[in-house]
């Protein structure tokens, strides 16, 4: 009997220890803020942006991983850069990452920063999304669903065996997506992730450009535009694969996204369809030359000029 008494006693005091340990561990790991670069005073790591802040970005978290804190100015910025992180930013914790920074800027430019883009998570954003998705979007894809059936020659039908087609808007949103950096979004409580600590009200950036870049999940040649790798995978961009993330995912994903594809789907089709198409025998260069310009979108810097005339 006092044998199982002290054998008892044991298993507990062991137990309790190991729990101890278990919390100050946690603890410590949630103390810890993700890597960073240097930054100045100031103006923190803005200098290192450059014109290009997705490719600049990418750069960076070769070097600092994929969760890294910059400062922009003295704001503190968690840039997310790789498959497994954005999953656990977009998916594990996707509720706790689902506001949005508010900005002077916002407030300027989109509607006091009531713009259901830019809108806090929160009742407000919620009434304003299913608004959007549920009038709005359906509305206009019914819209563009009978026009098309009217003025096109390429039918829905017609457009779900277009496989190579749909694979080129696929490849052209991987390597060109023109939101790169999503929209920013920030957390709304304190988080572990990845055994760093993320406080609550941190600024998220997402880079989605450089994700879709990943040798890891694209293969050596994920910088070549190659359609074809599209063929025989189920890798989609509706927020399921985090490989392929240009509309975003989870509940700040773009709520326009089956609007946006079929609309690119009907436009390029009859586009090809409906006319031939050459380049000016100048163009050679421009047309291999496919330089971003920053705007609101990513754009191409020299615009493409295509000679278009009748089949009949
Ligand atoms: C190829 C075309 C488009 C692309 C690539 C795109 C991409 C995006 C991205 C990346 C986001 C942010 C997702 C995030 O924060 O994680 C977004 C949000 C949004 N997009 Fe789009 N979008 C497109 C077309 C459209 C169109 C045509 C509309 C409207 C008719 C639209 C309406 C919205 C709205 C309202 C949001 C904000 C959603 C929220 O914050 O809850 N988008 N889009």
């Amino acid at each position: 009997m006092q044998m199982m008494i002290v054998l008892l006693l044991l298993c507990s005091t062991i137990f309790i220890t190991i729990l101890f340990f278990q919390k100050q561990t946690a603890r410590r790991k949630s103390n810890t803020p993700p890597p960073s670069p240097p930054r100045l005073p100031f103006i923190g790591n803005l200098h290192q942006l450059g014109r290009y802040p997705h490719r600049s970005l990418c750069f960076l978290s070769r070097r600092y991983g994929p969760l890294m804190i910059l400062h922009f100015g003295r704001v503190p910025v968690l840039v997310v850069s790789s498959v497994g992180a954005a999953r656990d930013v977009l998916k594990t914790h996707d509720r706790v990452f689902a506001s949005r920074p508010q900005s002077k800027i916002f407030e300027k430019l989109m509607y006091n920063g009531r713009d259901v883009a830019v809108a806090p998570y929160g009742e407000y954003w919620r009434q304003m999304k299913s608004v959007c998705v549920l009038h709005l979007l359906s509305h206009k894809m019914e819209e563009v669903r009978t026009c098309c059936k009217r003025r096109s020659s390429v039918s829905e039908e017609d457009l779900q065996n277009m496989k190579y087609l749909k694979a080129v808007i696929k490849e052209t949103l991987r390597l060109h997506p023109p939101l790169p950096l999503l929209v920013p979004h920030k957390s709304t409580q304190e988080v572990i992730l990845r055994d760093y600590g993320i406080p609550a009200g941190t600024q998220v950036t997402i880079n989605a450009w450089a994700i879709g870049r990943e040798a890891a999940t694209w293969g050596q040649d994920a910088e070549s535009f190659r359609p074809e790798r599209h063929l025989d995978s189920s890798v989609d961009f509706r927020g399921h694969d985090f490989e392929l993330i240009p509309f975003g995912a989870g509940r700040r994903i773009c709520p326009a996204i089956s609007f946006a594809a079929v609309l690119n789907e009907f436009v390029l089709a009859n586009l090809v369809h409906q006319l031939n198409w050459r380049l000016p025998a100048e163009s050679n260069e421009v047309k291999t030359n496919v330089a971003e310009s920053i705007g609101t979108v990513i754009h191409r810097m020299f615009p493409l000029y295509a000679i278009a005339s009748s089949t009949t």
